[in-house]
């Protein structure tokens, strides 16, 4: 079995309030033709009745959120949809409240990252801190679109202007991949369709540039990383011996035959076969859902992870970690959290806040007062058991973690480990 790895994109959306998003998910969706007719007939209807000319866009996600706003706890709405070129997976991410809880959420397994910014307005607060948060997730592109073009009267230099304002903030972040589109999503303009009010620009539009990212290497395809979900073992007679271990790749290769390790315990094994729903495979990667068997029948349980031998994470209890605070209740000093990392689940202490990030200046600020809601600050945690952690840099899945209350069980804040 083979898989396209450049099939998939993954790519999430921020703008503050009004900057556009709905419409430009809309418009991508009603240009590439991937909205149902059935829902096209229900737009068209209610903006009728709203009195719109031609259809709103924005009711369509619009739409979708009410879908979502109905009981369900993240507040992230995955949209999906496909041109002959590629899969996409949009996580749409409402940007006025809680959006650093959000954007984590939606962006932390994102290829892309789409910034809208409103051409009237140009770079502000909300742009760096979307930026920002982009960088600290290290998502490896990030698009920034400047929307509302017809309203700038479609201007080369006012396009440039933002650019320059945004290579500004770009430079002092850890910004790969830049590219600046000047779009109208509500009339258009380079969303699917080239522009034919810019002509200065010679760039593609926006879909073709989704289209054509280079994203085959944006997945860790050397450190062999699999933590155990669970342990597989029929009780029928049948399956007896079988003792397999089922989870989710989270980077490098796997291959029948190749020495692992089982962590923290240390012992070592080959793999004997990787199973999953459709037989047996002779190659298994990131971030296929597969059934691992082992030649010795040696102890691991849920939580437990499987690394090839000679490329080990880290195994250890004091762990340095960027954090995002997204709860209303502030950090409470020294007190224990649920921590969830992978499929291990520790407690673990806030030991020490060394800085907190100034979003405005990108500089070190002293921590005067606890941790507050949306703040983002470098700590130090001690967990209860050791760990097996990469740096997030190099494995966005073995080096991210989030805290949880055990008193009311809701996630308060996500950590990337340095
Ligand atoms: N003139 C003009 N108006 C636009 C453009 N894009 C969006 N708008 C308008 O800007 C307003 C806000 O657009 P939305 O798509 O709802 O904004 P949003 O960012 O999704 O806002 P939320 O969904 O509330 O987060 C609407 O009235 C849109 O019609 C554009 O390119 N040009």
């Amino acid at each position: 079995m083979t898989i396209d790895k450049n099939q998939l994109l993954r790519f999430t959306t921020a703008g503050s309030v009004d900057d556009g998003k709905s419409t430009l998910i809309g418009r991508l969706l009603y240009d590439s033709k991937s909205i149902f007719e059935d829902q096209l007939d229900a737009i068209e209807t209610t903006s009728k009745r709203r009195g719109h000319e031609g259809v709103d866009l924005a009711l369509f996600t619009d739409g979708l959120r009410d879908e979502r706003e109905q009981g369900i706890t993240i507040d992230v709405a995955y949209r999906y949809f496909t041109t002959p070129k590629r899969k996409f997976i949009i996580a749409d991410t409402p940007g006025h409240i809680q959006y650093t809880r959000n954007m984590v959420t939606g962006a932390s397994t994102a290829n892309a990252a789409i910034i809208l910014i409103d051409a009237r307005h140009g770079v502000i607060e909300q742009t760096k801190r979307h930026s920002f948060i982009a960088s600290l997730l290290q998502i490896p592109h990030i698009i920034v679109c400047i929307n509302k073009m017809d309203l700038v009267d479609y201007k080369e230099a006012r396009f440039n202007e933002i650019m320059a304002d945004y290579e500004e903030i770009a430079s002092k972040m850890l910004i790969k991949d830049v590219r600046y589109i000047p779009i109208s999503a509500l009339n258009g303009d380079n969303v699917v369709n080239k522009s034919q009010n810019m002509d200065w620009y010679h760039g593609a539009p926006l879909l073709h540039v989704l289209e054509t990212l280079h994203i085959s290497s944006d997945i860790n395809k050397i450190d062999g990383r699999f933590p155990v979900q669970t342990v597989i073992r029929p009780q029928n007679e049948a399956h007896r011996d079988y003792r397999g271990y089922a989870g989710r790749i989270a980077s490098g290769i796997f291959k029948p035959g190749q020495e692992i390790v089982v962590l923290p315990s240390g012992f070592t094994s080959v793999i004997k076969s990787i199973d999953t729903f459709s037989g047996n495979v002779q190659e298994a990667f990131a971030p296929m859902s597969v059934v691992i068997t082992l030649e010795d029948d040696i102890d691991v349980s849920r939580g437990d992870l499987i690394a090839k031998k000679n490329n080990m994470p880290e195994v250890s209890q004091d762990i340095d970690l960027m954090l995002c605070w997204f709860n209303n209740l502030p950090a409470k000093p020294r007190a224990k959290y649920k921590i969830q990392h992978t499929s291990n689940e520790q407690k673990a202490m806030i030991k020490e806040v060394v800085y907190k990030v100034n979003i405005d200046t990108y500089e070190r600020d002293k921590v005067d007062k606890e941790l507050t809601m949306n703040a983002i600050c470098r700590v130090k945690i001690r967990t209860t058991k050791p760990l097996m952690i990469d740096s997030y840099r190099t494995n966005r899945t073995t080096g991210s973690i989030i805290l949880i209350d055990d008193a009311t069980n809701e996630t308060v804040a996500a950590g990337m480990i340095v």
